[in-house]
């Protein structure tokens, strides 16, 4: 058998552009997304389930021999998406004091990648139903209930950076709160609607509102690496295309753990 390989979200880019020529090229204006895309035979693109996929080698990584094929999907979207922003703002060294808020698919991966870098992780949740999960399996080393004003209060001024995951409206002061000084709030959610903050909430502490998006090429091979060395694993339920309604309602109620893998080749439909 031969290598494993893997498409990300992105299967093509200009490669002419600042973002393609820095090796960023999920940054770059022209980027085919893999789903819902024109790719440059002028055809859809069609997305990832799917038993083949033909794309520019750029966009194929090797999947390491340790990481089981349904374990390394989700990392090509989830893991890197978290992976990227603490590399890129310098919050890999171990002892650091983070936050992921909004325990889904990309908060469960970043509280595990976190914990393999040395954080210190406080989960910041909308509701108390995930906390047993997050301390005992997920390695959370605290739990912080957002609606709750005296936990919240209690965690002021306490952490380098959140990782902020919530795909919904939701005011930001009390977030930038708990950022220490040049602590960082960094967006991940696809939130349409305008977010607001008062200025001093990040003038007074040198706060920083950023955002970040999937991540690299090479931050994808380097995060499967990672992951491997550090003998991490997606909690994922596997389906079959015959369950995929079924799976997509539950996603709607927020029932997963954390992440549903189509288990294309072995459903009924396939080819
Ligand atoms: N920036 C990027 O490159 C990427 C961005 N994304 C985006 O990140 C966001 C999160 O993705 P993903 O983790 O897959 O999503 P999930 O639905 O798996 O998780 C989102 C979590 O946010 C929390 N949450 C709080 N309020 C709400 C609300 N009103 N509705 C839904 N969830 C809420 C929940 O956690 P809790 O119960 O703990 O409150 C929920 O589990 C999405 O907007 C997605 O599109 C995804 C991949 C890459
Ligand atoms: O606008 C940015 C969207 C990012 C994004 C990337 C990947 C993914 O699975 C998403 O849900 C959102």
């Amino acid at each position: 058998m031969g290598d494993v390989v893997g498409a990300g979200v992105i299967v093509g880019c200009c490669r002419e552009c600042g973002s393609c020529k820095a090796n960023i090229e999920q940054y770059c204006n022209k980027r085919i997304w893999s789903y819902n895309d024109i790719y440059t035979d002028g055809k859809p693109t069609q997305g990832g389930f799917a038993s083949a996929m033909v794309v520019d080698q750029k966009f194929v990584i090797k999947i390491p021999s340790g990481l089981a094929p349904e374990q390394a999907a989700p990392l090509l979207c989830a893991g890197v998406t978290v992976y990227s922003p603490l590399k890129h703002f310098g919050l890999m060294t171990g002892g650091l004091k983070g936050a992921i808020m909004g325990l889904g698919g990309v908060g469960h991966m970043g509280v595990k990648i976190a914990k393999a870098m040395g954080h210190h992780v406080t989960v910041i949740s909308s509701s108390d139903r995930k906390r047993k999960e997050a301390m005992d399996h997920l390695g959370a080393d605290a739990y912080l209930l957002s609606s709750d004003e005296a936990q919240m209060a209690a965690a002021t001024n306490s952490l380098d950076y959140i990782i902020d995951t919530v795909p919904a409206f939701h005011p930001l002061e009390p977030y930038l709160s708990l950022l220490k000084v040049n602590g960082k709030l960094i967006l991940m959610g696809v939130i349409t609607q305008p977010l607001q903050f008062v200025t001093p909430a990040v003038m007074l502490g040198r706060k920083t509102i950023t955002g970040s998006f999937i991540g690299s090429m090479d931050e994808t091979q380097e995060m499967l690496e990672f992951c491997e060395k550090k003998g991490l694993t997606s909690m994922i339920e596997m389906v079959k295309m015959e369950q995929i309604n079924e799976a997509m309602e539950r996603l709607e109620r927020n029932d997963v753990r954390y992440r549903f893998v189509v288990d294309v080749a072995g459903s009924k439909l396939a080819p």
